[in-house]
């Protein structure tokens, strides 16, 4: 089940619900308006899944960033989102989808107990000038259904993310090249 817009400003009004910061005018039927992060790294070159990934970090100016076609860019979400309680989905929006922006490349899962600035796989159709604290996509709640459930009990890839993080998948893959 999907939380109502309501229902995901009572959940954070009972701390069920992280959003930080958080602003009840970007409450919808079904979702928070969350927004672009100040931050992006630049991915330019080709990737290989059992190497780290190289990439230059930059502030994006208040006068915007052009997105190029063709280049990877790792993002952050501006709001710190999570719950112990539901798990979340993060997406672009209708408007963001209109520019030709896709603001992951195919992970839109949060889990239960991962409150963190998501990382954003950033990819533009044409170039597209995006700009610090854009609104971005929307974040819905779901009702999680079974036993209790916790993304920090399982120790994943991911549990001490503090922002743009590169694919750690290069850990799991034999005679890869670990740091
Ligand atoms: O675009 C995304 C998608 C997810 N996450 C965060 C939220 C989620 O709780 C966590 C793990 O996501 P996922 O399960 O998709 O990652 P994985 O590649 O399977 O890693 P792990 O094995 O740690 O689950 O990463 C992001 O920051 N950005």
């Amino acid at each position: 089940m999907i939380l109502t817009g309501p229902a995901i400003a009572a959940a954070h009004a009972a701390g069920e619900i992280t959003i930080d910061p958080y602003d009840p005018d970007r409450l919808s039927p079904n979702a928070y308006d969350w927004r672009l992060g100040n931050h992006l790294r630049i991915c330019d070159g080709d990737l290989d899944a059992a190497t780290p990934t190289s990439s230059t970090e930059i502030s994006i100016p208040r006068t915007g960033f052009v997105l190029k076609p063709g280049v990877l860019y790792l993002g952050v979400t501006h709001e710190k989102t999570g719950s112990e309680t539901y798990a979340q989905l993060l997406n672009g929006d209708r408007t963001t989808g209109a520019l030709g922006i896709w603001v992951h490349v195919s992970a839109p899962l949060g889990h239960q107990g991962h409150a963190i600035r998501w990382t954003l796989e950033i990819r533009a159709s044409q170039p597209v000038r995006v700009y610090p604290g854009m609104t971005f996509g929307k974040l819905v709640f779901l009702q999680p259904l079974g036993a209790a459930a916790s993304y920090q009990q399982h120790g994943l890839k991911y549990t001490a993310s503090q922002g743009i993080e590169t694919s750690r998948l290069y850990e799991e893959i034999p005679g890869g090249c670990r740091p």
